[in-house]
């Protein structure tokens, strides 16, 4: 297999909430392959927004990155310095924030803002700069003498095909683009989701998607990270770890979410309970109390066991998963008393 194109390693960060830490990442290592497209997913508060944002430096003032690598193209971005990290962002990695609305200024045009980035990052001349905009709303299928408009003036799904153009504009090597469709109905979700996957395979970035909804990353993904109270509870390939996932909080997940086909799936079972509080996480695995699998030893800390080439495990019973799998699929399991 050939170098992935980021290798997360280790990844600490935190915040400081008057004397205390929340441990939001907390020892998250995966890999990114170049020309993949990956779903970073876990419930609300697991940390993905964090790792997201960790991977282009541009964190809250009381966060720190406070340990691992971040190696990306053979460079440690947890450890450049800014400036350097700077001029990485959009020419090699771009990010799309949870609301269109947060990458878009209200008060400028579309266009003065695509120019922003082309002629200001990416030295482009003001006819260059122009011809590209064009393009990169054409890629997007927005016509072109829509450029002047406000952002107000485009529908939610309009603008977050804006937010996807202005990632795409320098050509970087990977998009990160955290929540691009959570606030949409379905059929435009689709519309997007249809369209990255399109951009993603015909340009060969890679994309990292940000996103709470397993049915979201069952859609267009090919390889997903799943993220349970600041940790990777697994990674690896959709086959793996969707179809035929180790971790319970992963199958847990799998039961809880409708088709975003609209293909019936059955009926969906929360998970019962809550994620922990990570400013006091407790000891062992952090799954634990929602496990319906859990025993004694899952009160220590869980290695990682590698079920297969590139699929880590974050458990201690991942190499019963078969026979878990086969319990996890019955709705009693998650309704049972852990
Ligand atoms: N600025 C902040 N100060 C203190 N704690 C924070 C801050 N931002 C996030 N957190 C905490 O860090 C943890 C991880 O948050 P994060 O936003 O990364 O999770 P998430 O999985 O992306 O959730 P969501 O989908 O709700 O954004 C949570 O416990 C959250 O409360």
């Amino acid at each position: 297999m050939s170098e992935p194109l980021l290798s997360v390693r280790d990844l600490r960060v935190s915040y400081q909430v008057g004397r205390n830490f929340v441990h939001a990442v907390d020892g998250a290592s995966f890999d990114i392959p170049r020309g993949s497209i990956t779903g970073l997913v876990g419930e609300s508060g697991c940390g993905k927004t964090t790792v997201a944002r960790a991977l282009t430096r541009v964190i809250a003032e009381n966060a720190a990155i406070t340990g691992g690598q971040i190696l990306f193209d053979g460079k440690d971005l947890a450890k450049i310095p800014e400036k350097e990290m700077n001029a990485l962002r959009w020419r090699d990695i771009a990010f799309v924030p949870q609301s269109a609305m947060n990458s878009l200024d209200p008060v400028y045009t579309v266009e003065y803002q695509l120019d922003e980035v082309l002629r200001r990052r990416g030295g482009l001349s003001r006819k260059q700069s122009r011809a590209r905009s064009e393009e990169l709303f054409e890629m997007v299928g927005i016509d072109a003498n829509r450029l002047n408009d406000y952002p107000h003036q485009f529908s939610g799904g309009m603008r977050q095909r804006v937010a996807i153009a202005l990632a795409l504009a320098l050509d970087p090597k990977l998009i990160i683009a955290d929540e691009p469709v959570t606030a949409l109905d379905v059929i435009v979700q689709r519309q997007i989701l249809d369209q990255l996957k399109e951009l993603q395979t015909r340009l060969g970035v890679s994309v990292i998607l940000v996103t709470h909804d397993i049915s979201v990353v069952a859609y267009i993904c090919d390889r997903t990270v799943v993220m349970y109270a600041g940790k990777v509870a697994e990674s690896g390939t959709m086959q793996s770890t969707l179809t035929a996932p180790s971790h319970p909080y992963t199958m847990g997940l799998r039961n809880a979410f409708p088709d975003l086909q609209g293909a019936a799936s059955g009926i969906l079972v929360p998970i019962e309970g809550a994620p922990p509080n990570l400013a006091n996480p407790p000891a062992g695995c952090r799954f634990k109390p929602r496990c319906p699998f859990a025993l004694d030893i899952c009160g220590t800390e869980p290695p990682v066991i590698d079920v297969a080439p590139g699929h880590p495990v974050l458990c201690h019973r991942a190499n019963e998963s078969a026979a878990l799998r086969i319990e996890a699929a019955k709705t009693e399991t998650w309704m049972a008393p852990a």
